[in-house]
């Protein structure tokens, strides 16, 4: 509630000139009103026509008055509202820009969608209806009871007492039950958009296996259980505002049963009669959406609550700590690191000890399962180490930024992201200022035949596996940072492709700390050190002739390796 107060005082001025303009509104309205029930009982005491023409220019200015503020009032109070939740979405974004790499070992992409559009959206209802219409209620009601009080005190007691309850006892006494349906809501809510979410990204997965009809009705089911959370809570909102509206009503036979009582004992002029039930009418019906009040704050609440739980989510590492890595290239160093990942019983990584020189390359390989890519990630500060500690340029990794790390290195990864636009669009991810002459460029190194404005589909629908995987080298050979950490780079391309683009990034990666991970033995001469990974632990280390003489696990992979290529 704090930091919705403050995020809406962010746009203070909006505030004010919406709290200035609501009551300059209800006000105005209720002086409309007020004007027309006095002309009609002026109007029966056939008055001169120049009492009824200055009070119909009255009643005149009054609507326009309060045309005009309320139409202002609506511009500058969703104006706010929209420069609010973009403020938001902003903080939100720059949150899971920090953690994104993190993120999905606790989030599943769905529930972030819903997080990020529904909840953000769901927020624009507390500056609209929880922050300032209760002030301008309190105000126009202020301004209506001192009018009121100046022709019949009992009147003014009884609006206010009417106030109190709709805008006050009702309200509070039904908060708790919203509570739980908004709750419910969100939650069902989240849980729609994390299954459609899946559904659709495994759509031609789920068609092919013939499990798609499965997969929808467990999606239809929880669409249902939202639009009964939907239909309870309109309800009981419906409820709510029908309490409001009785009490209101109530109110206004009230005042014009005591005004008739006052009128007969003649301490009420009848003349103001029409007056003070108008003026109640229409201040009442400012009165009834407070009954929706607590649902919106309530849901306002939850919503930023599940949007801080990101914030407050521990992922191991306060990233905006540290010190900057200034060492170009830089070494990495892992000093006796083990690892386990959440959940399972047993360490991936054991007592992993290493070092990748500056301007070295090393090779990573070894089975599939064996932890290469664990080793990768931790070495990204995607995971942290369970024991042991590695050492960036002779830095604790700890100490220092994720992103400082992500900037100075050039990172290929198993998989790779494409975003539906060009083949410009999808290059310049990794160098924004590239211009097309180095597009081509490296385009032509890739042994890629695209044009540059080629369109690519969502997730590189239109693409091979090993056009992707070229594309993605494409990105690296762009951003061509000194440091270089590749996850099999060539694992989709054919031996005679790989063996040329091999030689490219020797070439290319001169000078460099270079890190590759590869499942086949191939051009790994050049490396300066080649790690044995086995079952989680470095079971060899050397050079590539090192490691044949010793004939052990690479000596025997190598061989395998030989043989596959020659069938
Ligand atoms: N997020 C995760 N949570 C739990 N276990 C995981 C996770 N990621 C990987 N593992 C497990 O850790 C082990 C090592 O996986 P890793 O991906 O590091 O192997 P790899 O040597 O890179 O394999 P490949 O060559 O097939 O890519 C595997 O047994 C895998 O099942």
């Amino acid at each position: 509630m704090k930091v919705l107060v403050n995020l809406v005082m962010q746009e203070r001025k909006a505030v004010l000139i919406s709290i200035l303009l609501g009551s300059i509104g209800g006000i105005t309205a209720a002086g409309l009103f007020a004007m027309s029930g006095y002309i009609i009982s002026e109007a029966s005491l056939k008055p001169p026509l120049y009492v009824i023409l200055i009070l119909a220019a009255c009643l005149k200015l009054f609507g326009i008055a309060k045309s005009v503020s309320r139409y202002f009032e609506r511009v500058v109070s969703h104006e706010g509202t929209l420069r609010i939740l973009s403020n938001i979405r902003m903080t939100f974004y720059d949150q899971l820009e920090r953690l994104a790499p993190r993120i999905f070992t606790k989030y599943r992409s769905g529930d972030l969608l819903s997080r990020i559009v529904s909840d953000v959206e769901s927020l624009q209802n507390f500056f609209l209806r929880v922050f300032y219409p209760p002030i301008v209620l309190a105000i126009v009601f202020i301004f209506t009871i001192f009018f009121t009080m100046f022709y019949s005190v009992w009147i003014a007691l009884v609006i206010l007492v009417s106030l109190i309850l709709t805008a006050v006892v009702i309200p509070t006494l039904r908060t708790k039950r919203h509570e739980k349906v908004g709750q419910h809501k969100l939650e069902k809510r989240a849980a729609l958009s994390t299954e459609m979410t899946e559904v659709l990204y495994g759509y031609r997965d789920l068609t092919i296996s013939h499990t798609l009809h499965e997969q929808m009705d467990e999606v239809a089911a929880i669409a249902d259980a939202y639009a009964e959370e939907q239909h309870k809570e309109s309800k009981a909102l419906i409820r709510d505002q029908a309490l409001n509206a009785f009490v209101s009503m109530l109110t206004v036979a009230s005042v014009l049963v005591i005004g008739a009582y006052f009128v007969t004992t003649g301490s009420l002029n009848g003349l103001y009669l029409a007056m003070l039930v108008l003026i109640t009418l229409t201040v009442f019906d400012l009165a009834i959406p407070m009954a929706l009040v607590p649902t919106f704050e309530k849901e306002s609440d939850q919503a930023m609550t599940r949007l801080q739980m990101i914030e407050q989510e521990d992922f191991g590492k306060e990233t905006d700590v540290g010190t900057f890595i200034k060492k170009q290239p830089f070494s990495i160093a892992f000093q006796d690191v083990s690892f386990r990942y959440e959940g399972q019983a047993e360490d991936t990584l054991q007592h992993i000890q290493f070092m990748a020189l500056q301007g070295s390359r090393t090779a990573i390989v070894g089975a599939s399962g064996s932890g290469k890519s664990t080793i990768f990630q931790l070495m990204l500060d995607l995971y942290n180490p369970t024991s042991g500690q590695i050492r960036i340029a002779g830095q604790p990794l700890e100490e220092i930024q994720s992103e400082d790390l992500w900037k100075k290195t050039t990172v290929l990864l198993q998989q790779n992201h494409f975003f539906y636009g060009t083949i410009r669009d999808n290059l310049r991810i990794a160098k924004p200022i590239a211009t097309d002459e180095e597009l081509d460029y490296v385009l032509k190194e890739m042994e890629l035949d695209f044009d540059l404005n080629m369109q690519v589909l969502e997730h590189g629908e239109n693409l091979s596996g090993g056009e992707k995987q070229r594309l993605a080298l494409g990105r690296m050979w762009l951003k061509n940072t000194s440091v270089w950490l590749l996850d099999e780079p060539f694992s989709a391309l054919d031996p005679a492709t790989t063996k040329r683009l091999h030689h490219k990034l020797i070439q290319k990666t001169k000078g460099k700390t270079v890190v590759m991970i590869s499942h086949r033995l191939q051009g790994l001469e050049q490396m300066d050190q080649i790690l044995v990974v086995d079952e989680g632990r470095i079971a060899e280390v050397g050079t590539h002739a090192d490691l044949i003489e010793q004939q052990g696990i690479y000596y025997h992979l190598k061989q395998i390796d030989e043989h596959v290529l020659q069938e």
